[in-house]
C-alpha cells in the first residue's frame, strides 16, 4: 500500500480520536494527514501543535492530493460538504464516521463509482482500542480495503456489518461508552459521599471496570458473571433488586432505542 495522504474534514473529538490513533499506531502508512475545520482556528493551531499534522479551513484545495476523505463532521453537515466535495474528487476513498449516514447518501451525493466506506468508531480509537463498526459501499476494490483495514487496526478492533446492523448498532458501540462513563460518575460521586477522595474514588472505579471488563473480553457470559458476583442471600442481591425495581432493563433498551432513533433522524435534518 502507498503511504496515504488523509484529509480529514472535521477537527473535533472524533477526529482527533482517529489520526492521534493512526499516528501512534500507523506511522509508517502515513504520508500526511490534513484536518480541516470551517473557521475555528486555534482549535486548528492547538492539533499542529500537538500532533504535527498540517491544518486548513480551506479544504478544497487538498482533496485533489488527498488518497483518502474522513468525514469527522456532524450529520446534519453531510449533505452540503458531500455536494461541495464532488466535484473535486477524482476516484478517492471516502469515508465517514458520523451516525446515521449510511452508504446510499454517500453513493448518491458523490460521482459514480466513488469509493465510500461508513465506520462507527467509538472514542476510545485515541488509545487504539476502539471496537470500530464498518460496511462499504459497491465500488470498494482491494485497494482501498487495505486503505481501510489500516486506518481501522490504527484504532483498534473492526468488525464488518451490513449497513443495517450499523445503524442497530450505533447505540451499542459508538454510543455506549457514554452509558458506562455516567454508570462510572455515580459510583464516584457514591464512593465519595462515603468520605473517599474524588482520586481514590476514581482509581477504585476505574480498576473495577477494567477488571470486569476483562473477564467479558475473555469469553465469560455476562450473566454468568453476574451470577458469580452474586453471593445467594447477600449483599449484591439487594442492589441488583433495587435496579430491577427501578426498571434498568426497560431504561437501557430505551436508551438504544432512543439513541439509534436519534442517530437516524440527524442524518436526514
Ligand atoms: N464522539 C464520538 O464518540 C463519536 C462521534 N461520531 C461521529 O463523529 C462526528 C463528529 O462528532 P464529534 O467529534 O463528537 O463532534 P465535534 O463537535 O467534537 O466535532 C465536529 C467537528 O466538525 C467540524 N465541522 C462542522 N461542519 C463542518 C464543515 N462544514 N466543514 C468542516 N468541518 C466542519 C466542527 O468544526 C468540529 O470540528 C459526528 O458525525 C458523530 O456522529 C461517531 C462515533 C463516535
Ligand atoms: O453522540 C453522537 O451523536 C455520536 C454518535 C455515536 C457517539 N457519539
Amino acid at each position: 500500500m502507498s503511504k496515504q495522504r488523509i484529509l480529514v474534514l472535521g477537527a473535533g473529538r472524533m477526529a482527533e480520536a482517529i489520526f492521534a490513533g493512526l499516528l501512534r499506531t500507523q506511522r509508517e502508512y502515513i504520508e500526511e494527514i490534513v484536518v480541516a475545520n470551517r473557521s475555528d482556528k486555534s482549535r486548528l493551531h492547538e492539533l499542529q501543535e500537538q500532533y504535527g499534522v498540517t491544518v486548513t479551513t480551506d479544504w478544497r484545495e487538498h482533496v485533489r492530493s488527498a488518497d483518502t476523505v474522513l468525514l469527522a463532521m456532524p450529520p446534519q453537515n453531510h449533505r452540503d460538504v458531500l455536494r461541495e466535495l464532488a466535484p473535486h474528487l477524482q476516484g478517492q476513498l471516502v469515508v465517514t464516521v458520523a451516525a446515521g449516514i449510511g452508504i446510499g447518501l454517500l453513493e448518491d451525493l458523490l460521482p459514480a463509482r466513488t469509493p465510500v466506506a461508513w465506520v462507527m468508531p467509538n472514542t476510545a480509537a485515541g488509545i487504539g482500542e476502539s471496537i470500530s463498526l464498518y460496511t462499504c459501499g459497491q465500488h470498494v476494490g482491494p485497494e482501498q480495503r487495505d486503505v481501510l483495514q489500516m486506518i481501522l487496526a490504527g484504532i483498534g478492533e473492526a468488525a464488518e456489518c451490513t449497513e443495517q446492523q450499523v445503524h442497530d448498532l450505533t447505540a451499542i458501540t459508538g454510543s455506549a461508552p457514554a452509558f458506562l462513563y455516567a454508570f462510572a460518575e455515580e459510583l464516584e460521586a457514591a464512593a465519595q459521599s462515603y468520605g473517599v477522595t474524588p482520586a481514590t474514588a476514581r482509581k477504585l472505579v476505574a480498576q473495577m471496570i477494567y477488571g470486569s471488563a476483562a473477564m467479558l473480553r475473555a469469553g465469560s457470559d455476562p450473566a454468568e458473571l453476574r451470577d458469580g458476583v452474586t453471593t445467594p442471600g447477600g449483599a449484591t442481591a439487594a442492589g441488583l433488586r433495587v435496579m430491577e425495581e427501578r426498571g434498568f432493563s426497560d431504561m437501557m433498551q430505551d436508551a438504544v432505542r432512543a439513541t439509534n432513533a436519534r442517530a437516524r433522524y440527524m442524518a436526514n435534518e
